[in-house]
């Protein structure tokens, strides 16, 4: 790397972005935050109790995101859902340098890993999660990469992208 990334891990409740993110930043040496811990309690408590979070309460969450990011002066690797580009684009505009890796599992596949884990977010809103889920664009700075395979091979795939990204971005 020849600048200090700044890496948000992103993607649907149950894609992998605390497991692959952390794991992901310890290759790096990075430190690692997950965006989870950084939703104030009114949004945990909305989701927990199975309503989708709305822009009134991502917004605001995204702003503390992308400053803790920006924090970071020699870079950080953030888990963050981040689903829509307009959520991208909220933190860009506070860290403009952020890098985006969309983690890619199969409805049927988060629906398996959701049921199967302790967590505060039901699989009930799963569907709600896909439908706000806007692709990372070609014109957006970082990687899309498929999860299904052991975390170790995920994150290589990853290291990968991000050593081809002055080439392709
Ligand atoms: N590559 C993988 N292979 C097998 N299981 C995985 C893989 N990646 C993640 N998982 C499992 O899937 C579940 C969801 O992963 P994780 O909690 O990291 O997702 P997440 O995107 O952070 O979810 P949330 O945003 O809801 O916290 C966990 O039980 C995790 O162990
Ligand atoms: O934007 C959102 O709806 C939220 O950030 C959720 O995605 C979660 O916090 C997380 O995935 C919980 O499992």
């Amino acid at each position: 790397m020849k600048t200090a990334p700044r890496i948000v891990v992103m993607g649907p409740a149950g894609s992998g972005k605390s497991v692959i993110g952390a794991e992901l930043a310890q290759l790096l040496g990075l430190p690692f935050v997950d965006a989870d811990d950084l939703h104030p309690a009114q949004n945990v408590a909305k989701m927990a109790a199975g309503t989708p979070l709305d822009d009134d309460d991502r917004m605001p969450w995204l702003d503390v995101v992308a400053a803790e990011l920006r924090r970071h002066a020699d870079g950080a690797v953030i888990a963050c859902s981040a689903l829509a580009r307009r959520y991208r684009d909220r933190i860009r505009a506070i860290s403009p340098d952020a890098w985006f890796v969309e983690l890619r599992v199969d409805r049927g596949e988060l629906a398996r890993r959701m049921t199967t884990r302790e967590h505060f977010m039901p699989s009930s809103l799963l569907d709600s999660q896909l439908d706000a889920l806007e692709h990372l664009g070609d014109d957006e700075a970082g990687a899309a990469v498929v999860n299904d395979a052991e975390p170790a091979e995920v994150v290589d795939r990853i290291r990968a992208a991000l050593s081809a990204r002055q080439s392709l971005r």
